[in-house]
């Protein structure tokens, strides 16, 4: 049973997926002080919220079996991205369902601050009847800047064109090409802080974008220019934006979002010239069904085992590449599992070599599986989030390397692992098309082993009977072989055998197998 926690308001299309669920126990608890999330979210497999949860280092470890932290929404900055990585925590967010939900509240606020909408609604219910006091500006053929022109600053400049406005927009993976098929200016920074009649940032809030918009941003503006922010609180610095406020500098300002919320008695809104809503831009009933349903689905799908694909702390992999790279990924497992199994002592070093097809690809997300399988003898709580993290800090040097010749094979994935005590330790793998994955090479020895079951390594001296003792010892503690592959470097020198057998094998026959003359060692691993 999986345990899910839910501590933001979420809506009941998305809870139904996870209430309806046979595997899944929900427990909403919407308004936990932090030290009573700490003690919540304990036994929890999984915590969903919005952008009111913090959720701080502190929670993320004491969560002991958390997996996964779904975000019903964008914005993860409420949540510590790199507690979660190192703990082995996925994050995924529901990046797509409030888009048009928040570029349709940022063009409500832009339209209502150039006509006063929201002050002459004020002063009308208060018994005022005062038209000289809110003469608006036109939005036609003015200047709008957009400062981040993703999903929600796109949908905003469709909007703003429809208008009649020119659009301005400074964001720096714009391309000249999207930008000409969006039909916007691809501008600079400094073009849209000084160009702009109206300024809005739709970017997320990082290291740059903290206060992207200071008192010097706010020096090179035009005169009676209006600013929005539906984005996050912070990329505006709230006190440079009064001062130009107070200056007569900036006419208006419309916020959605502030660095802190709420932001209770702020000197923003205090002024006449400021509108603000408490980060409605994404409530409305269409976005939060769809992120509640996106983000449950995502959830479910980490929990159970199952692809998933709006991970924050994973590198995206483009739609293609995962159907191209999912066979490879049992034999990236099957490879690293064998090699935690079989390599003595410390890891000190790993090199990943991909040959043949496997060359042209992005091999990251199959290093990943590799890493988790080699070091899973090692480190229990690993898996492929936190899997470079670890190696990392366990000082085990990762190197991927790509060679387009695969000796014979369409593809193959060769692990050389180096330890303390072990000089140096090869397996390959390939995967044959139809028939799954195989190891083909252990150290120097080739071989044609199916990666399943229980397994049998066992390095001898090539001798007449060696092989027939060994059979014999298995046979009479009623172990049956399945598959046998022996490998060898010359006539009479030193050889392994692979046996596949049919259950585990107790230590105590390992270590009777060891005491044949012949052997030199026997290494039991479960694939
Ligand atoms: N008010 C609300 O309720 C909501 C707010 N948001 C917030 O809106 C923002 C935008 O969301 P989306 O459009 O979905 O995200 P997105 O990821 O699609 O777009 C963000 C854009 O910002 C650009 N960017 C990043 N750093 C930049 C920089 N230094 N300068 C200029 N551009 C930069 C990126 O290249 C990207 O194109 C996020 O902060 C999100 O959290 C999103 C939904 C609802
Ligand atoms: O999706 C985002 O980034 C938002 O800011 C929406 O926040 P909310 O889910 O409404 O608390």
């Amino acid at each position: 049973m999986y345990r899910i926690l839910v501590t933001d308001p979420l809506s009941d299309q998305g809870l139904e997926q996870l209430t309806q669920a046979p595997d899944v126990e929900v427990s909403i608890q919407t308004a936990l002080t932090p030290s009573e999330l700490l003690e919540a979210i304990k036994e929890m497999d999984a915590l969903l919220v919005r952008s009111q949860t913090k959720v701080t280092k502190e929670v993320i470890m004491a969560g002991k079996q958390l997996k996964a932290i779904g975000r019903a929404g964008v914005g993860v900055d409420n949540i510590d991205i790199p507690a979660a990585t190192n703990n082995g925590v996925v994050v995924v967010n529901a990046p797509d369902g409030n888009t048009i939900s928040t570029a349709e509240h940022t063009f409500a606020m832009l339209i209502s601050m150039a006509r006063n909408i929201p002050q002459g609604y004020r002063s009308t219910v208060e018994g005022e009847w005062n038209r000289k006091a809110f003469v608006g500006v036109e939005l036609n053929h003015k200047t709008l800047g957009i400062i981040g022109l993703g999903r929600i600053g796109t949908e905003l400049s469709k909007r703003a064109k429809a208008f009649n406005m020119n659009v301005l927009a400074y964001d720096p993976y714009l391309t000249e090409e999207r930008a000409q098929k969006i039909g916007v200016t691809k501008a600079t920074l400094d073009d849209v802080i000084a160009s702009s009649d109206f300024i809005t940032v739709h970017t997320p809030l990082t290291k740059e974008t903290r206060h992207l918009i200071n008192a010097d941003a706010f020096r090179r503006m035009k005169e009676g220019v209006r600013i929005l922010n539906c984005a996050r609180g912070g990329i505006i610095q709230e006190e440079a934006l009064y001062d130009a406020i107070q200056s007569g500098k900036v006419a208006g300002a419309a916020l959605d979002v502030f660095e802190s919320e709420p932001p209770g008695n702020h000197p923003l809104l205090s002024l006449p010239q400021v509108t603000a809503t408490p980060h409605l831009g994404a409530s409305t009933h269409e976005a939060q069904e769809n992120v509640a349903i996106d983000v449950a689905a995502e959830v479910l799908n980490i929990l159970r085992d199952k692809p998933f694909k709006n991970a924050v702390n994973l590198p995206s992999i483009p739609p293609e590449l995962v159907e191209k790279l999912r066979p490879y990924q049992i034999l990236a497992e099957k490879l690293g599992h064998f090699a935690s199994q079989t390599t003595h002592g410390a890891l000190n070093e790993i090199t990943i070599t991909y040959s043949g097809e496997l060359s042209d690809w992005d091999t990251a997300p199959l290093t990943r599986i590799v890493l988790k399988g080699a070091l899973s003898h090692y480190l229990s709580d690993i898996n492929y989030v936190n899997a470079p993290h670890l190696a990392k800090e366990r000082g085990v040097r990762v190197t991927e390397q790509k060679v387009s010749k695969a000796q014979g094979f369409t593809n193959l994935v060769t692990l050389t692992l180096k330890t303390d005590t072990q000089h140096e330790h090869t397996i390959a793998g390939t995967l044959l098309n139809g028939f799954g994955p195989r190891i083909v090479k252990i150290d120097r020895y080739s071989v044609d082993v199916q990666p399943t079951g229980h397994q049998l390594l066992i390095h001898h001296h090539d001798r007449p009977g060696a092989i027939g003792r060994v059979g014999t010892i298995l046979g009479e503690r009623n172990v049956n072989i399945a598959t046998m592959q022996v490998g060898r470097t010359d006539m009479g020198g030193r050889a392994i055998m692979m046996l596949t057998v049919d259950k585990e094998i107790p230590d105590a026959l390992i270590i009777e197998l060891e005491e044949l003359e012949e052997i030199q060692a026997v290494t039991a691993i479960d694939l």
